[in-house]
């Protein structure tokens, strides 16, 4: 088989009840392409991913792979096959070690009359993590108490293993910081080198353009197009994708002048806040009407610091001293009392309810703005409530009743996003925001 045309996919559909997520989709790759897939939120970029990596099966249509027919009864039939993908959102099994979770499902090489060799174990997740030089992650704690971005790098070892030759990444570079992103790249190109094919998805057009060869424009679940990289620029590639002009970016044009008001108020004051060696001596005032970013690189404390600033965790030292309430944040319920939001980076397992309706989702933070004189719930107000933030925030579902775990990433996002909105905040945490979420509603955000 040459090294053009080495994957297929013919004529593939996909639906989930009156969802067609994916239609008559065929798309096909050469050894050593880096290939960009964008689209909207929700238009069927993880799914066809999925079909390809052997998490979904398709309806209709069907795949080659090296000249023979691919059909993955599941994702560990589909790594035989060559095939492994790092999934959107978080992939990892939470109790298990990081060792553990690299060999899920390939411990049994461990093993001896049903007894795992742990020592060997660990050591070869050590080798693992080495090769691509992935430092600093323990590989005996549990996947639990890692960083979104640690779990990230963790499933990226475990998607490697076994010298795939079609490597999926969905999504992966909205969870890393600059430092490991950089990683990441250098990685792909590896991979490039190496004759692999891999298909890469991220709502960063630029990053698309500078990484892919080529790049398939999704809308709808239907293939737009597919483009040679190098005859794109993000304006080009934005109205390809939404198929309308999209303004490049949010600017404040106020906010230049609202710095320059010492009448400004401040709303909150961290004071030598530290934290277990992950951020030490921590001093900021946040000013009323202000947006203030933090950034650093990999194991900087941003995330960290976010959460106790929610109190989510309790710093060892200082405070976090709120003037207008003339409070502090000690826990969380002190947090939400001052009238603080805060929406976290894990989305799934710390911002929303997958097994809930999208309403509830939306409604939950809000439940006091929601009750009557008599503490009595209006279902009529509830659902107009959360009507308004999927319109606004255009959430792609079925309706407001569409449980949250059946959206697309990015409308997960929106609704983690939308559920605080809706309050008459007095400070926002956001972390990551936008991670995972389309040009359109970036600029919303
Ligand atoms: N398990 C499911 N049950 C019901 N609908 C689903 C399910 N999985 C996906 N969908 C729907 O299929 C459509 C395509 O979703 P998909 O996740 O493929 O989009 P995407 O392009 O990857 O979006 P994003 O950029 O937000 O990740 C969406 O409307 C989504 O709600």
């Amino acid at each position: 088989m040459s090294k053009s045309n080495y994957f297929q996919i013919k004529n593939i559909s996909k639906s989930f009840g009156p969802t067609h997520a994916n239609k008559n989709i065929s798309l096909s790759f050469d050894k050593g392409e880096i290939r960009g897939l964008v689209g909207e939120n929700g238009s069927g970029k993880s799914t066809i991913s999925s079909i390809i990596a052997g998490i979904l099966n398709s309806d209709e249509g069907q795949m080659n792979k090296n000249g023979r027919e691919y059909h993955p009864e599941s994702p560990v039939d589909a790594n035989s096959k060559g095939v492994s993908i790092v999934v959107q959102e978080l992939g990892l099994v939470q109790n298990l070690t990081v060792a553990e979770n690299i060999f899920l499902g390939k411990t049994e090489k461990f093993s001896y009359k049903g007894i795992i060799n742990r020592k060997e174990l660990y050591r070869s997740a050590e080798k693992e993590l080495k090769k691509w030089k992935i430092d600093n992650i323990p590989v005996n704690i549990i996947a639990r108490d890692l960083s979104v971005e640690e779990k990230k790098l963790v499933e990226l070892t475990r998607a490697l293993l076994g010298d795939p030759d079609i490597i999926i990444f969905d999504e992966i570079t909205a969870a890393l910081s600059q430092d490991k992103r950089e990683f990441f790249y250098e990685l792909v190109q590896k991979l490039k080198k190496d004759k692999k094919i891999v298909i890469f998805i991220s709502h960063d057009l630029q990053e698309n353009i500078d990484l892919a060869d080529k790049i398939t424009i999704m809308k709808d679940g239907e293939v737009v197009d597919t483009v040679e990289s190098s005859s794109l620029n993000e304006d080009s590639l934005k109205r390809l994708m939404v198929g309308r002009d999209i303004k490049n970016m949010y600017h404040r044009s106020d906010s230049i002048e609202k710095n320059k008001n010492k009448e400004q108020k401040v709303v909150m004051e961290v004071k030598n806040l530290s934290y277990n060696n992950k951020f030490e001596d921590v001093n900021f005032s946040l000013y009323q009407g202000e947006i203030l970013g933090l950034a650093g690189l990999n194991g900087s404390g941003t995330h960290i610091l976010g959460k106790a600033l929610f109190g989510l965790i309790q710093a060892d030292d200082g405070m976090i001293y709120l003037p207008y309430s003339q409070d502090n944040i000690t826990d969380i319920f002190s947090a939400i009392n001052n009238d603080i939001s805060y929406v976290p980076k894990d989305r799934d397992d710390e911002g929303l309810m997958l097994a809930a309706s999208i309403k509830e989702n939306i409604c939950l933070p809000s439940i006091d703005i929601l009750k009557g004189v008599v503490g009595f719930i209006s279902p009529v107000k509830k659902k107009k409530f959360a009507q308004n933030i999927l319109d606004n925030f255009q959430i792609k579902a079925n309706n407001i009743e569409q449980n949250v775990g059946e959206l697309s990433g990015g409308n997960k996002q929106k609704v983690s996003i939308g559920s605080w909105m809706v309050k008459d905040n007095k400070i926002m945490i956001l972390d990551c925001p936008t991670r995972g979420v389309d040009v359109g509603v970036k600029a919303y955000i």
